[in-house]
C-alpha cells in the first residue's frame, strides 16, 4: 500500500471500507484462481473520470495505490464505452495481451472497474462466469449501501456515522505515518466535525404537513451534497439533524465553507414552505480527543447557535476561549446529541 493517501479520500464512498475491501479481495482472489490472468486489478474513478485508486492483485497479494495515478487510455475508453452500452465488458488488444474491463460499481461519487489482462480473448464460458461473479459482487455492494443509507435523503445514516467517526479518528491518530514526508501536502489537514440542525422544523411540519417537512429534508441534503467537497462526509442522524466531517485548511477556511452553505440554505426558496434556516456547531477533530467528546463539543456549539438566535455558526473553540464552556473528556462509546425537546431555550 502506498503512503500518503489523504485522510478523507480513504473514506471516499461513505461505505464501510474495511468490508468493501474484503469483498474486493475476495472477488479478485476468486477471479485470479479461476483465470490465472497476466494481470488483475481494479481502478476507481471519481465523478470527473480521474483515477483515485488502483488495485493490483497477484498470488494473494493485494496492493492499493492512491498517489500520482494516471488514467490509462484503455480504461478511459472502457469507461466511455461501458457507461453508454449494454455490453457486459470492454475488450482491447494491448502491448501486454488482451485487456478486459468489467464495470463494478457506479455512484454519485464515481465508478469502479475490474481490469483483467489475459494472453487471449475471454472465452464465452469464462465471460459468463466472470459476469456472474461480478453480479454477485455488485449485489453485495448494493445491499451494504442500502443498510448504510438513509432512505429519505440518500445520505449515509446514523449507524454509518457511528462506525465512521471512530475510523476517521483512528486515521487522524495514524496520520503522521500515513503521510509521505517527501510529498509536500497542502496545509489542508485539519478535520472538522460539524452539526447542522434545521431551525423550527417542528413548525414546518405543523404548518405544512410531514410531506412538506420531508421535502425540506431532501432539499437540505441536496444543498449539502452540492456545497461540500466530494470527499467530505455527510450523514443524516434522523430527525432534522445532520453531521458532517470536512477537511479544511484551518478555522477560517472552515468558517468560509460553512458560512457559504448557511447562506445558500437561507437564500433557497422552497415551494410552499418558503425560506428555512439552519443552526450550525463545529469543532476541530484532534488526535488527543475521544470521538464522543468531539461530538459533544460540536453539540455544545450547536446548542449555543440555537440559544443565540439560530441561523448562525458557532465554533466550540471560540466558546472555550471566551470561557463559556469548559473542557470535559467523555470516555464512553455512547454518543449523545442535542435534544431540542429537552433543551428548549427560548422564552
Ligand atoms: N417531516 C419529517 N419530520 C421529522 C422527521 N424526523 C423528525 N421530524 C420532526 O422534526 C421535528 C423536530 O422538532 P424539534 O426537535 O422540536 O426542533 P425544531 O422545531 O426544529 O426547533 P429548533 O431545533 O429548536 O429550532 C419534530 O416535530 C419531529 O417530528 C422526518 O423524517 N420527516
Amino acid at each position: 500500500m502506498t503512503s500518503g493517501p489523504l485522510l478523507l479520500e480513504q473514506l471516499a464512498s461513505l461505505t464501510a471500507i474495511r468490508d468493501l475491501e474484503l469483498m474486493e479481495r475476495s472477488l479478485l482472489k476468486t477471479l485470479y484462481g479461476f483465470l490465472r490472468p497476466r494481470s488483475l486489478g481494479m481502478v476507481r474513478l471519481n465523478s470527473k473520470g480521474q483515477p483515485t485508486m488502483e488495485v493490483a492483485y497477484r498470488e494473494d497479494r493485494y496492493e492499493a495505490f492512491h498517489d500520482d495515478l494516471v488514467l490509462d487510455e484503455h480504461v478511459a475508453m472502457a469507461d466511455e464505452f461501458l457507461r453508454v452500452s449494454d455490453a457486459k465488458f470492454y475488450s482491447a488488444k494491448t502491448d501486454s495481451g488482451v485487456l478486459i474491463v468489467f464495470a463494478l460499481t457506479s455512484t454519485r461519487s464515481g465508478r469502479s472497474y475490474l481490469q483483467i489482462t489475459l494472453g487471449k480473448e475471454l472465452s464465452r464460458m469464462d465471460s459468463h462466469m466472470v459476469s456472474g461473479v461480478v453480479q454477485i459482487y455488485r449485489n453485495f455492494v448494493s445491499l451494504m449501501h442500502h443498510a448504510q443509507t438513509d432512505q429519505l435523503t440518500g445520505l449515509a445514516n446514523r449507524k454509518t456515522f457511528d462506525e465512521c467517526v471512530s475510523r476517521v479518528h483512528e486515521l487522524i491518530m495514524a496520520e503522521p505515518t500515513l503521510i509521505n514526508p517527501e510529498r509536500r501536502l497542502p496545509k489542508s489537514s485539519s478535520y472538522w466535525l460539524v452539526m447542522v440542525d434545521i431551525d423550527h422544523f417542528k413548525s414546518i411540519n405543523d404548518r405544512f404537513g410531514h410531506l412538506y417537512g420531508d421535502e425540506v429534508l431532501v432539499i437540505l441534503a441536496q444543498l449539502m451534497l452540492s456545497s461540500f467537497r466530494e470527499n467530505d462526509l455527510i450523514f443524516r442522524f434522523g430527525g432534522e439533524e445532520f453531521v458532517l466531517i470536512i477537511r479544511c485548511a484551518d478555522r477560517a477556511d472552515c468558517l468560509v465553507t460553512l458560512e457559504r452553505f448557511r447562506q445558500r440554505v437561507e437564500e433557497r426558496s422552497i415551494p410552499q414552505v418558503g425560506h428555512v434556516t439552519v443552526s450550525i456547531g463545529s469543532t476541530q477533530m484532534d488526535r488527543r480527543t475521544y470521538p464522543t467528546t468531539i461530538v459533544d463539543r460540536a453539540d455544545q456549539a450547536l446548542y449555543f447557535s440555537k440559544r443565540n438566535g439560530r441561523n448562525q455558526i458557532t465554533f466550540f473553540e471560540d466558546l472555550l476561549a471566551e470561557g463559556l464552556v469548559s473542557v470535559q473528556e467523555i470516555k464512553t462509546d455512547a454518543i449523545a446529541f442535542f435534544d431540542p425537546e429537552e433543551d428548549e431555550i427560548e422564552s
